[in-house]
């Protein structure tokens, strides 16, 4: 039995039936075909094709060790940094390659900006924070740095709660606020695309459904893809979900995969594939 989510699809959410009425697919932001990831010689993920589109919230789910993080940091190249990592197949931005030979990775990580599992201010102001990556930039007069700091806050939903302490450390703040102030910097420098690394699973209930109300608010300016462990989290704020899973070879090693990717609301109460059924029924993971 699928999931009975009983939650209603989000406002707008993708419509691909093509039926009268429905509305046009957002334009493709990430195109994915045949993306394969290796460290070192060990396979991590393979069979990933997908495309991710322009302001909706894309979650990437599946069982422990599938290859989410992975194929999630292969959209900012972080996996470069990854000594051993090896990308094959495409990854195209907005039509064009993401891993030719002219991008410069840095660039491609203001307009691709992250949010990790734990909280991580830098210790620093509040203000500082927010401030840091305009700051290395340089571009943004200093004139007019107050107000995008006060813009970014704002749209991390913690400006009323930090406004009389932008002064004070940023470390100070309980962990939902640190996360949302880490969203705070990344959306600061105005990136085109937020990924989010399973961005609640530190936090406690109330600081998670802040967050998940926030990535919905966020939607409406950015693209927004998570990984995430909590397939009601996927349920209720994401658009579109891609499930991956992992085989385990006879040497017992554990390679990942894209099973099946769709609109949330089918993947959930109508699955196209067994495997895609079972996880989310609960039979395994
Ligand atoms: N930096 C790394 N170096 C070597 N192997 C790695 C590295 N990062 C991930 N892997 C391997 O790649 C595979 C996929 O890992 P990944 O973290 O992408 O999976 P995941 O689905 O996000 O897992 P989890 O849900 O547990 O975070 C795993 O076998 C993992 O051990």
């Amino acid at each position: 039995m699928p999931v009975d989510l009983s939650i209603p699809a989000r406002a707008g959410a993708p419509d691909d039936s093509g039926a009268a009425g429905a509305r046009p697919a957002a334009p493709v932001v990430f195109r994915l075909a045949g993306l394969e990831v290796s460290y070192g010689s060990h396979r991590a993920v393979r069979d990933v094709s997908m495309d991710i589109h322009e302001r909706e919230i894309t979650a990437l789910i599946g069982p422990s060790g599938c290859g989410k993080s992975t194929v999630l940091r292969c959209l900012n190249r972080m996996n470069d940094l990854v000594p051993g990592a090896r990308v094959n197949g495409e990854v195209s931005y907005h039509g064009a390659d993401l891993y030719g030979e002219d991008v410069d990775a840095i660039e491609v990580r203001r307009h691709i900006g992250m949010v990790f599992q734990k909280p991580n201010p830098f210790p620093k102001s509040i203000y500082d924070n927010v401030a840091y990556g305009l700051r290395i930039d340089g571009r943004l007069p200093k004139s007019e740095l107050d107000d995008r700091v006060e813009e970014a806050l704002t749209g991390a939903a913690l400006w009323d709660e930090v406004k009389d302490k932008l002064k004070q450390s940023g470390l100070a703040l309980s962990g939902g606020q640190q996360q949302r102030l880490c969203i705070a910097r990344t959306i600061a420098v105005r990136p085109d695309v937020v990924l989010m690394d399973e961005p609640c699973s530190a936090l406690d209930p109330i600081a998670t459904a802040r967050i998940e109300d926030l990535m919905v608010k966020l939607a409406d300016r950015f693209t927004i893809v998570i990984v995430t462990h909590n397939m009601q989290q996927a349920a209720r704020v994401s658009d579109r979900t891609a499930f991956f899973t992992a085989d385990t070879d006879s040497e017992g090693v554990r390679h990942g995969r894209l099973v099946e990717y769709d609109a949330t609301e089918r993947i959930f109460n109508r699955p196209a594939d067994q495997r895609t059924e079972d996880y989310i029924s609960g039979r395994f993971g």
